[in-house]
């Protein structure tokens, strides 16, 4: 049986797009520094990665489109915080973003991370950016490697 993988080595010449919600900035901004410590860990150069910001988690999707069709990156990372309110506009945010980030990946032909929190209350958003509950930047960060090296293997 031959077992395709994509190794966490050989990341010094991936390029990486970050786009970040501004929205629920105090969690969001240790989603990013997950993500930073995850790709630098793995030997990606500072100046290959790029951070958009946009205002909410719903504009996620357009940029992520953007980033993917430059050509200029091997994967994107998606990162927001979707905490749920008093009314039904959490449920809206969050199927649009996840449906339109599945979408630019499966279009762009790039991996594209998920790394939108979806909680019910800050408590599990804070748990999910660098506690008890790991931190799902970092996790996108290593995924992506991950991801790239695989396509690359795929390819040869
Ligand atoms: N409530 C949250 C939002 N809402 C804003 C939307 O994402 C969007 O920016 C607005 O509807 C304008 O188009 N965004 C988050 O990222 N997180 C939230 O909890
Ligand atoms: C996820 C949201 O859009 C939410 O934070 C908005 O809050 P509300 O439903 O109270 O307007």
């Amino acid at each position: 049986m031959n077992v395709l993988e994509g190794k966490l080595t050989g990341a010094e010449d991936i390029k990486i797009g970050i786009v970040a919600a501004r929205f629920n900035e105090f969690i969001v901004s240790r989603l990013i520094g997950g993500a930073l410590d995850g790709l630098k860990r793995h030997d990606v150069p500072e100046e290959q990665i790029d951070l958009a910001w946009v205002p909410g988690a719903f504009e996620i999707p357009v940029i992520a489109e953007k980033m993917a069709a430059s050509g200029k990156y091997d994967a994107v990372i998606c990162l927001g915080a979707v905490i749920r309110g008093a009314t039904s506009h959490y449920d809206y945010v969050c199927s649009e973003v996840s449906k339109g980030i599945a979408s630019v990946s499966l279009q762009s032909k790039i991996p594209v991370m998920f790394g939108i929190l979806t909680t019910d209350n800050i408590e599990q958003a804070i748990e999910r950016a660098g506690s008890k509950a790991g931190n799902k930047g970092y996790e996108c960060a290593v995924g992506a490697i991950e991801m790239v090296n695989l396509m690359r293997v795929m390819e040869k």
